[in-house]
């Protein structure tokens, strides 16, 4: 029998993934997230870090591992509406078909604003989305973050990340996470590592996993370098946008977590989370 992985592999998990070495029986694909998503609650992998919003909507079924998340505190910078109008004059906006938690985010955010654009499914570069009759264009991950920069670089000896600009070449971006930190004052978590409940993950991939992470933080420069030649972008760039994740699902990324997901799906069941690192897995017999 293999345990099957499902990983969506945006930059922001490399230092996860990057020096996974994974156990024997278990094997990987890769994806976007809401390919890995389905994936997961079709049966197709046994586990994925999929889209927070997808672990809520679900929660009756799944469970995630206690310990490990892509969160922030703040900026993400490649969670990020495009967009040539002001917020409030926002008419259509464009959805990546590649986000759960991030349209659910944006819906969120615009609500509190007592914004209702049009928002409709569309592939495509921000550039060339807004200049096709969008005033706004939601992207996610690496393609994201390129387009970010292109708009608030170029960092310079005087600047950092988040003295750069929001404005550039008639685009404002808005970055998603920012306005949950001011709406909420919490981390804002984007994916969790989830399985369903009768196909929970071998000890030794939880293991493998905790020990990649270790290895993938404390070689962040590596790591970052190795991935900004990938990404056309500077390595001082990659190297802020991953140290700045939390990658542990600490206490305040799980309120967030409970914030958002009270906002985003009301009535929701209780999260489950799996036992934490030294923790022995509940027993399933039944009371002696
Ligand atoms: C921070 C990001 O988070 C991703 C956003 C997701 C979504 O919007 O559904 C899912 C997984 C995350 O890894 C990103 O893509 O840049």
């Amino acid at each position: 029998m293999t345990y099957r992985a499902g990983w969506i592999h945006y930059t922001n998990v490399a230092p996860i993934l990057d020096r996974l070495v994974l156990p024997i029986g278990v094997t990987a694909v890769t994806g976007v997230p809401t390919e890995m998503n389905a994936a997961l609650l079709e049966g197709r992998v046994d586990i994925a870090n999929i889209s927070a919003v997808e672990f809520i909507r679900n929660a009756d079924r799944l469970e995630a591992l206690p310990d490990f998340s892509v969160a922030v505190l703040g900026p993400v910078y490649s969670v990020n509406l495009f967009h040539t109008a002001p917020l409030p004059a926002l008419r259509r906006v464009a959805l990546t078909a590649q986000s759960a938690t991030s349209v659910a985010l944006l819906e969120v955010v615009l609500a509190a604003r007592g914004l209702s654009p049009t928002l409709e499914r569309a592939e495509g570069g921000a550039e060339e989305l807004l200049a096709s009759g969008y005033d706004g264009v939601l992207r996610i991950g690496d393609s994201a973050l390129r387009e970010w920069y292109a708009v608030a670089g170029p960092l310079t000896p005087e600047t950092t990340m988040t003295s750069l600009p929001h404005t550039g070449r008639g685009i404002t971006v808005t970055d998603l996470a920012e306005e949950w930190f001011r709406l909420t004052g919490h981390p804002f978590v984007f994916a969790v590592w989830a399985y369903r409940r009768d196909a929970p993950p071998p000890p030794e991939l939880v293991r493998a996993m905790r020990e990649a992470r270790r290895e993938g933080i404390g070689h962040l420069a590596e790591v970052a370098a190795r991935h900004a030649l990938k990404l056309g972008l500077p390595e001082r760039v990659v190297q802020h946008y991953l140290w700045n994740f939390r990658y542990h699902l600490e206490a305040p990324d799980r309120l967030g977590l409970g914030e958002f997901a009270a906002l985003a799906v009301p009535g929701h069941a209780p999260l489950r989370f799996g036992p934490r690192p030294g923790e022995r897995r509940e027993s399933v017999l039944p009371p002696a």
